[in-house]
C-alpha cells in the first residue's frame, strides 16, 4: 500500500497583515518550499495524491467550543482593524480574512489523511498544512494555531472508525499544550511531546508542560511531556528520549492508529527551537514509529521555520513513509548532561503507570523543574554552552544524504529444494570461490563437511554479501543447515568487505568462539542464557529468563540495549541469527527485522535453520517492509529481567554513550 500525500495551495493565501515579530516568521513559504522541495525530488510522483476538504461545523466542534467557533466564524468579514482588535485577546497569533477558510481546509486535511488510513486506502501519509495546530485550544487561538487539527483527526478517528487506542507524537519543538488539555483525562489517547522548556523560560513558559505532567483521573500516565532545558540539542538526544522513553511505552500502549504533530523547527537552523539535530534524524524518527499500529500512521504539519531545514526534513520524512533505506547516523555520542536530567525525570515520573520503565532510577538529585537556572555554570555546562555557540551560529549542516533504492529489495539463498517465499530473489552463485577462500572455509567452519554443496552454499552466502555491500540488494534471507557454521563463514567473508557488523543473535548458542576485540564485530546475544562471565565491550549477552519466548522482556532488550548500542556502533551491515529453538514469537521476530532496517541502509541479512523455514513467510515479510503485526497484549515484564537489564545497562554505558538514562 502506498503514502498519501496532502497539499492545497489555497492554504498559503493568508498572512501576517501588520507588524507582529512574534508571528513574521509564519508565513505562506513554508507550504510552498516543502511541498516544491517533494516535487523537485521526485517523491510527489510516488505518493498518491489525496484532496483536502474543509472539516465541518460538527467535525470542529469535536475539539472546539461553539462559542470560539462561531467568533472565527465571522473574521472573515472584518475589517484589518475588527482582525486586529479580535487577535489581541489571543497569544502568538494572528487572524487573516482568508484564515477561517484555511484552518477548516488544515483541518479537512488531517481527516481525509485518516479516511485514506483507516479504509485502507494507503499504509500512512502526511498532510502539509497551515495554520498548524497543537497549540489551539477549546475556547481558543494559540501560537499561530486556530483548529487543533492532530487533536480533530483523533477524536473522528475514535468515533468513526470505532479506534480503541491512538498515540499522538508530537515532536514540533513547542509544547502542543491544546493536544495535552484536549486529552489529559483520556487513557485511550497517549500524548508525548518533546519541547524547549528552558526551566520554564520557553514559550509558552507554562508549569504544565514539564516532566511531572502526567495526566489527571483516568487519563494519569497518559501525558509525556520531555522538556529540553537546553538549546542545542543533537540526534543523540533525540533518538536517546525515543529508545529510552517513548518505545517502550508507545509498544506497552499498543495504539489502533499513530498521528504525529510533524513541526519541523526541532530541526537544525531553526529560529525557534536552536536545536543542532539534521534533518536526516526524521527519517529514523519515522522510521522508529511505523511499525506501530500495523503501519497506520498519519504525520500533520505543525511548525517548521528555517525554510531550508524545514524542506529537507520532510523530505526525510516523506522517503522514510513509502518505505526508502534510511541514511546512516554517523557519531553519536550519546545524550548531553541536560537531556539525560530530562530522560531521567520523565522515565521515573512515569514508572509506576508503564511495567517498561518499572526499573527506571529515581529522579536526579538537582531538581531541574526550579524556574531559575542554577547560578553556578558546572565545568560540562559551560562546555555545552561553547559546543551550542558553535552549533547555532554556524546553522549549516550537510545536505542529507541521497537514500538510494538497490534494485532487489530481498534476496535469498536457500537449498534447491526449499521453494523461495514470494517477492524474495533467489541467488545463484555468479561464480566460484577462490580456492584460498575455500580452504579457509573449510578449516574454519566446525562442520565436517564443507562438501559439495557447503562450497555451493558459501559462495551464494559470498555472491550475496557483496550484492548488499554494493547496494545490489537491500537485504536477503539465508537458510542453511547449520547457523553455527554459517555464522563463522560470514564472518570471515564479511571480515575484508565491510568495517562493521552487527550481530544480533536470537536464542542460545553453544559456544560462540568469533567475537572479536577489535570491534569489527559488535554480538548482542537474546537468550535464556546467562554469559555474563563472558560479557565484554563487543559481545553482549542479554540474559531473558523465560528466554526469547518472553515477548515483553525481549522488546525491552531491544529498546533499552539493541537500538542504542546499534546506533552507536552504527554498522554497514546487520547480521541477524535466528538459532533454532528460540521460541522467539513470530510478531516479535518481525518487529526486529522491521526495527534492525534502520541501520545499515537496510543491508540486514537473516539467518536461519532450514527446519524454522516455517518462519520464512513471516521473516520475507518483514524483509519486503511490511509493517509487522501489532505484538500481543504485553505482560509486565518479570521483575528479575528488568532489574538485570538496568544493571547491565549500568554497567555498559561507560563504553557505551548511547545506554545512559541516568546522570
Ligand atoms: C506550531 C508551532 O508550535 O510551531 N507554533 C509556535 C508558536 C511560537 C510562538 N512564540
Ligand atoms: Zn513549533
Amino acid at each position: 500500500m502506498g503514502t498519501a500525500l496532502l497539499y492545497d495551495e489555497e492554504m498559503t493565501k493568508y498572512k501576517l497583515l501588520w507588524v507582529d515579530p512574534a508571528c513574521k516568521i509564519e508565513v505562506p513559504e513554508r507550504l510552498t518550499v516543502s511541498y516544491e522541495a517533494l516535487v523537485r525530488s521526485g517523491l510527489s510522483d510516488r505518493c498518491i495524491s489525496v484532496p483536502a476538504r474543509e472539516a465541518s461545523d460538527s467535525e470542529i466542534l469535536l475539539v472546539h467550543s461553539e462559542a470560539y467557533l462561531e467568533a472565527v466564524k465571522k473574521t472573515p468579514y472584518m475589517t484589518l482593524e475588527d482582525l486586529k482588535e479580535f487577535t489581541l485577546q489571543f497569544g502568538d497569533v494572528y487572524f487573516h480574512p482568508n484564515i477561517y477558510h484555511c484552518a477548516k481546509l488544515a483541518s479537512g486535511s488531517a481527516l481525509q489523511l485518516v479516511d485514506s488510513v483507516m479504509t485502507g486506502k494507503v499504509r500512512n501519509g502526511i498532510a502539509l498544512v497551515r495554520p498548524p495546530g497543537h497549540h489551539s485550544m477549546h475556547g481558543a487561538a494559540n501560537g499561530f494555531c486556530v483548529f487543533n487539527n492532530v487533536a480533530i483527526a483523533a477524536r473522528y478517528a475514535k468515533q468513526k472508525y470505532g479506534v480503541k487506542r491512538v498515540l499522538i507524537v508530537d515532536w514540533d519543538i513547542h509544547h502542543g499544550q491544546g493536544v495535552q488539555y484536549c486529552f489529559e483525562d483520556d487513557p485511550s489517547v497517549l500524548y508525548f511531546s518533546w519541547h524547549r522548556y528552558e526551566h520554564q523560560n520557553f514559550w509558552p513558559n507554562l508549569r504544565e508542560s514539564d516532566y511531572d505532567s502526567v495526566g489527571k483521573e483516568s487519563g494519569t500516565g497518559f501525558n509525556v511531556n520531555v522538556p529540553w532545558n537546553k538549546v542545542g540539542m543533537e540526534n543523540s538526544d533525540y533518538l536517546s528520549v525515543f529508545c529510552h522513553v517513548l518505545l517502550p511505552v508507545a509498544y506497552e500502549f499498543c495504539p489502533d492508529l499513530v498521528l504525529v504533530c510533524a513541526g519541523f523547527d526541532s530541526a537544525i537552523g531553526d529560529p525557534e527551537g536552536e536545536m543542532c539535530a539534521t534533518p536526516d534524524i526524521f527519517a529514523h524518527l519515522t522510521h522508529l514509529l511505523m511499525n506501530l499500529a500495523g503501519g497506520k500512521l498519519c504525520a500533520v504539519l505543525e511548525g517548521g521555520y528555517n525554510l531550508t531545514s524545514l524542506a529537507q526534513s520532510v523530505c526525510q520524512t516523506v522517503q522514510t513513509l513509502l518505505g526508502d533505506p534510511l541514511p546512516q547516523l554517523a557519531n553519536l555520542r550519546g545524550p548531553c548532561k541536560s537531556a539525560i536530567e530530562s530522560l531521567q525525570c520523565a522515565r521515573s515520573a512515569h514508572r509506576r503507570y508503564w511495567s517498561f520503565l518499572k526499573h527506571a532510577a529515581d529522579p536526579p538529585m538537582t531538581d531541574i523543574s526550579t524556574k531559575h537556572i542554577k547560578s553556578t555554570m558546572e565545568e560540562e555546562e559551560k562546555r555545552e554552552m561553547a559546543e551550542e555557540e558553535r552549533c547555532t551560529e554556524g546553522k549549516v549542516w550537510p545536505e542529507p544524504p541521497e537514500r538510494l533504492c538497490p534494485p532487489v529489495c530481498s534476496g535469498s539463498v536457500l537449498p534447491d529444494d526449499v521453494a523461495c517465499p514470494d517477492g524474495l530473489k533467489r541467488l545463484s552463485s555468479s561464480k566460484d570461490l577462490e580456492p584460498l577462500l575455500v580452504s579457509k572455509l573449510k578449516n574454519r567452519s566446525r562442520t565436517a563437511a564443507v562438501d559439495g554443496d557447503g562450497v555451493t552454499t558459501f559462495s551464494r552466502l559470498y555472491t550475496l554479501i557483496e550484492k548488499l555491500v554494493a547496494n545490489e540488494i537491500r537485504n536477503g534471507l539465508v537458510l542453511v543447515p547449520d547457523v553455527t557454521a554459517a555464522m563463522c563463514v560470514v564472518q570471515d567473508l564479511t571480515s575484508d568487505l565491510v568495517k562493521r557488523v552487527l550481530v544480533v543473535c536470537v536464542g542460545k548458542e553453544k559456544e560462540l568462539d568469533y567475537v572479536t576485540t577489535d570491534g569489527k564485530v559488535l554480538v548482542v546475544q537474546i537468550s535464556s542464557e546467562d554469559n555474563e562471565e563472558q560479557r565484554s565491550k563487543y559481545y553482549i549477552p542479554v540474559c531473558l529468563k523465560k528466554g526469547c519466548s518472553d515477548t515483553s522482556g525481549f522488546i525491552q532488550a531491544v529498546f533499552g540495549l539493541l537500538l542504542p548500542l546499534g546506533y552507536e556502533y552504527n554498522p554497514d551491515l546487520v547480521l541477524l541469527v535466528r538459532m533454532p529453538g528460540s521460541g522467539v514469537v513470530d510478531s516479535m521476530w518481525q518487529q526486529l527485522i522491521g526495527l534492525l532496517q534502520g541501520f545499515a541502509k537496510g543491508h540486514t541479512l537473516v539467518l536461519m535453520q532450514v527446519n524454522e523455514k516455517a518462519s520464512m513467510g513471516s521473516t520475507a515479510s518483514a524483509l519486503l517492509g511490511h509493517p509487522a503485526p501489532p505484538l500481543q497484549e504485553l505482560q509486565t515484564p518479570f521483575p528479575e529481567d528488568g532489574d538485570a537489564l538496568e544493571r547491565l545497562r549500568e554497567r555498559l554505558q561507560a563504553d557505551w554513550k548511547m545506554l545512559q538514562t541516568t546522570s
